[in-house]
């Protein structure tokens, strides 16, 4: 058969269950779906935003965004559009499948007036082309327990705290307003809906992934308010001469005060039997080295970029966060697409931040992949312009906008989505 252009398209709701049998296929996982999990996943999709491709009646290619909060600096959430479920099997692939499904969703976004798009990018050189950027860090330690100089005596948080181990019913009804409340503050994070709960809590099907029931627990401050949630399962390892060598996996630790984040830390690194801990992904300045009293048992086994962000709308995103200090910049945004280009000005000030179209000569010029990396505050403009990245026309306008854009936390997106 010869090789034709194969149209992309959004899918009809009979299509559904062969666009699964594609993802699977696209994701290396056995392709065979069942009627439950057709069910399950249709309840948490919006179908008019699922795209596909297909060829001689059978789907090649999946695609899929939905509606997203993601945390900015100070608090504010801005409207996402997350995009997810990105494959083209291996028969068609670079054939342009992909260009076409996110051009077409992109330009949707930005007409519905999401301020960004979102994804966590399965190989970093998928995006960059479409105008995403790397802007949080993941890092995972594994914590090497007997070298860390813990208490073998702690019995529990010496802050006049308690730690409970609860089940998943507990933490889908405690879980929400915990994460509602780091979401509030954590930029980074994008919302959790009730379905993430369910899944989570092994109340959904996870396709691909056999459900295990981890072990839940929960920290409570000396006044009885919850502060932490702390989700971690543990494999079954013993060595020669009766020497207990198992590891501790978090699966999920959210805190929203320092006290619950030292408690469950340390409470997971005190299990007796475990060995090691592994810390899944974090923020890369995380306290967790520097709970322990020797901060080089945690080492470092994977340091990656994380959330990937496309500015839509470039003024939105950049009053909607706050900055520590005063300041003006005028950047001049580059966007093959177009979507988002143009000329800015950004006023800071205590009194509110403006961001407005100019035609003042720039202090700043760069790519709309490079300032998606800026906003979050990971990145620093100085490291961006010695690789090339943005170039300064003002003296001094590259340090000013690390003092702007830098955050004193680092960013963190717990999430995979
Ligand atoms: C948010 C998420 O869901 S992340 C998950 C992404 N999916 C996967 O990793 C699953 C396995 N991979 C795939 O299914 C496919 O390879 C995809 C979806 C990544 C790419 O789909 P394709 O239809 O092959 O991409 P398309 O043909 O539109 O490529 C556009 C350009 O990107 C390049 N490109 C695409 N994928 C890759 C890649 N993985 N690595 C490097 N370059 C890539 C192409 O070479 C092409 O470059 P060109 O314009 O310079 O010729």
């Amino acid at each position: 058969m010869a090789s034709m252009t194969v149209a992309t398209r959004l899918i009809a709701e009979s299509e559904y269950p062969d666009w699964l049998r594609a993802l699977a296929t696209g994701f290396l996982r056995p392709p065979v779906i069942t009627d439950e999990e057709v069910a399950e996943r249709r309840a948490g999709t919006d179908l008019g935003r699922v795209r596909g491709a297909f060829d001689a009646g059978r789907c090649v290619a999946t695609y899929r965004s939905f509606a997203q909060q993601l945390t900015t600096v100070g608090g504010a959430r801005l409207a996402a559009s997350a995009v997810s479920n990105v494959t083209v099997s291996p028969t068609h692939r670079r054939r342009g499948l992909l260009s076409r499904m996110i051009d077409a969703d992109l330009a949707e976004a930005k007409e519905r007036g999401d301020t960004v798009s979102t994804l966590i990018a399965a190989e970093y050189p998928i995006y960059g082309r479409y105008g995403y950027g790397p802007a949080t860090t993941t890092v995972e330690w594994s914590v090497d327990v007997p070298r860390a100089g813990l208490d073998p005596r702690a019995a529990g948080p010496d802050d006049g705290g308690r730690i409970d181990l609860v089940d998943g019913t507990d933490v889908r009804k405690l879980g929400p307003e915990l994460h509602q409340r780091l979401a509030a503050t954590q930029h980074g994070v994008v919302d959790r809906g009730e379905r993430w709960w369910r899944v989570n809590t092994g109340q959904a099907q996870h396709p691909g992934h056999a459900w295990t029931e981890p072990f839940y627990a929960v920290y409570r401050s000396p006044d009885g308010a919850v502060e932490g949630l702390l989700v971690y399962s543990a494999d079954d390892k013993w060595g020669d001469g009766k020497r207990p060598l198992n590891t501790a996996t978090v699966r999920d630790l959210i805190a929203v005060s320092p006290a619950a984040e030292r408690a469950l830390w340390r409470f997971v690194c005190s299990v007796d039997w475990i060995t090691t801990v592994r810390s899944g992904g974090r923020a890369p300045d995380d306290l967790l080295p520097h709970l322990l009293p020797d901060p080089r048992a945690a080492r470092i086994v994977t340091q990656a970029d994380f959330l990937w962000l496309r500015l839509l709308d470039v003024p939105a995103a950049l009053t909607a966060r706050t900055y520590p200090c005063p300041g003006t910049l005028v950047l001049d945004v580059r966007d093959e697409s177009a979507l988002a280009s143009g000329r800015f000005r950004l006023d800071a000030s205590p009194a509110g931040t403006s961001c407005t179209p100019t035609s003042q000569s720039p202090d700043l010029t760069l790519d709309v992949r490079e300032l998606a990396t800026l906003s979050l505050g990971d990145e620093s403009a100085t490291r961006l312009a010695a690789l090339g990245r943005l170039d300064e026309h003002t003296a001094g306008a590259v340090s000013r906008a690390d003092l702007l854009f830098r955050t004193g936390r680092r960013p963190w997106c717990p999430d995979v989505f």
